[in-house]
């Protein structure tokens, strides 16, 4: 029987980050990965395709309000086979390089689906082949959930994998959710032409950010015309002669919408089928991820987990990080737990929610004493030349020391703008230290020189 140091089940972003740190110290390392095609969820199918389409969409959204700029651009509209190309062509850039890393004689690679037998051995599916190691990391990720709604089940429903992989416009579509993925990709679809109906259970979009942020995003998504629904209950779904039709409750009203084409947008679940994690003695928290500890260790004191299949957020810097210290502690290395009270999050849509730190509502709750301040871009001079006038930054920091804690920012390109005060509040900065940057005029990073002199000047 073949013996590793350690195990990763899993080659995305975790498994990868912690392969390639276990081989920092250690030899023998093995990486299980069943998928067709080797690269990851980020590469191949989230974070890089969804990204490049968002940015075409956004450029296209530019071009089409040029009158805005003082610009006379005719027409300007999609063309899906070129987008697709170019898409593709960027994917398989980022992808090859990540393969040829994970085929590296570094690594051990066995394309196979893996089991644990008993809490020391994983059983391969294809070959049936049986390898043991002192430690294994679990990274194996999330796949699309289907939560049990009459008519979910029906062939031809859509999920994001589909919608990046397009190469024709939809005429239209029905996207259900109202999470990151089916903000970001319903905007993408409108913007690109297709109508787009949005159906979301939530009073608002986007339910894990602040009420205030969802509603700038909201807003704008009904001015560019999207076809929005909050606060419903779905009901069933249909095939019609030409597509698909959804019931749902908003409110008191009973509602029916049809589209030729329907996204199932409704969430992810960890990729733990068939992995006997039972045999293991890895147990699950209520919603079903992996249950870790602050160094990714699982119930089992020799089995790790990290990213999308232990959470509790599915970002993959976050899951890098976790491959990292799971990695380390493994090997007997010293290993910085992943510190979510200097997370990063931000949200693709236009315009963009990114917010770091430790949410104001949490701050709270946890008894920090705050100072609030915000400023809004409709009052900003660049900003307003940008014709960007969605949204607003906000920091808050502790009322003793002026120490930032958190801060969101909902606008154009907030997701640069928000790097800013992660830096500082990873740091430790108060807002008088960040008020010793030199906040260069005319930009839109200067705009966070506001809530911070409101912060500093407010310091009991
Ligand atoms: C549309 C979309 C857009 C996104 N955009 C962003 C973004 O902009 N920014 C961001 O931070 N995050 C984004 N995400 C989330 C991000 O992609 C994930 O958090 C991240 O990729 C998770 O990495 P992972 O290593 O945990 O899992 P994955 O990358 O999914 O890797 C898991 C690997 O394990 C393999 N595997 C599964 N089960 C087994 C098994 N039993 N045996 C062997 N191998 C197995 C899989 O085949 C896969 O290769 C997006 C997600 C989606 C869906
Ligand atoms: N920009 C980014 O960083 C980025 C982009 C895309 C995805 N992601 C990550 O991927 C993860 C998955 O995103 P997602 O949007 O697929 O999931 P999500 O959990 O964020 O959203 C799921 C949506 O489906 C709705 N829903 C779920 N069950 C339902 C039901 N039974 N009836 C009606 N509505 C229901 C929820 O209310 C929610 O609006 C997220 O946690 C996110 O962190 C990140």
């Amino acid at each position: 029987m073949e013996h590793f140091d350690v195990i990763v089940i899993g080659g995305g972003s975790a498994g990868y980050a912690a392969a390639r740190t276990v081989r920092e110290t250690h030899q023998r390392v093995a990486i299980v990965d069943n998928s067709d095609e080797l690269g990851g969820l980020c590469i191949l199918r989230g974070c890089m395709p969804s990204k490049t389409l968002i940015y075409s969409a956004e450029v296209l959204h530019l071009a089409q309000n040029g009158r805005l700029f003082g610009l006379d651009i005719p027409s300007a509209k999609v063309d899906m086979p070129a987008l697709h190309q170019r898409k593709t062509r960027m994917i398989d850039d980022f992808k090859s390089y990540r393969q040829e890393q994970l085929a590296s004689d570094r690594f051990t690679l066995f394309r196979e689906l893996g089991a644990f037998k008993d809490p020391k051995t994983l059983k391969l599916s294809t070959s049936g082949k049986e390898i043991t190691a002192d430690a294994f990391i679990i990274a194996t990720g999330s796949v699309v959930n289907f939560p049990n709604i009459p008519g979910l089940e029906l062939p031809g429903i859509w999920t994001s994998d589909d919608v990046l992989d397009l190469s024709e416009l939809p005429e239209s579509v029905i996207v259900l959710g109202g999470g990151v993925v089916a903000c970001e990709l319903a905007q993408f679809l409108h913007r690109a032409g297709s109508k787009v109906t949005q159906v979301q259970r939530s009073p608002h979009i986007l339910k894990e950010e602040s009420p205030e942020a969802a509603e700038v995003v909201m807003k704008a998504f009904r001015e560019e015309g999207m076809d929005l629904h909050t606060g419903t209950k779905l009901g069933k779904i249909e095939k019609t002669d030409t597509g698909f039709s959804v019931e749902f409750m908003e409110g008191a009203e009973s509602m029916r919408v049809e589209a030729r084409h329907l996204v199932n947008a409704l969430g992810r679940r960890p990729a733990i089928d068939n992995m006997n994690l039972k045999a293991a003695g890895v147990t699950l928290k209520p919603n079903g991820q992996i249950q870790v500890n602050e160094h990714q260790q699982t119930s089992n004191p020799k089995i790790y987990a990290a990213g999308d299949v232990c959470g509790p957020f599915e970002i993959v810097h976050i899951a890098i990080m976790q491959g990292e210290t799971a990695a380390r502690h493994a090997t007997g290395r010293p290993a910085d737990p992943v510190n979510l009270d200097t997370r990063t999050s931000v949200v693709f849509t236009d315009p963009q929610v990114a917010s770091a730190g430790i949410p104001v509502e949490e701050a709270k709750a946890r008894g920090m004493e705050l100072i609030e301040a915000e400023y809004p871009f409709d009052d900003h001079g660049k900003s307003i030349l940008m014709e960007a006038k969605h949204g607003y930054v906000k920091a808050w920091a502790e009322r003793s020391s002026g120490r930032i804690v958190g801060a969101q920012c909902v606008g154009k390109d907030a997701g640069e703008l928000i790097h800013a005060l992660a830096v500082g509040i990873s740091m430790g900065a108060t807002a008088k230290d960040l008020l010793k940057v030199h906040w260069y005029h005319p930009t839109l990073s200067e705009i966070w020189s506001y809530p911070l002199e409101d912060i500093a000047d407010g310091v009991s």
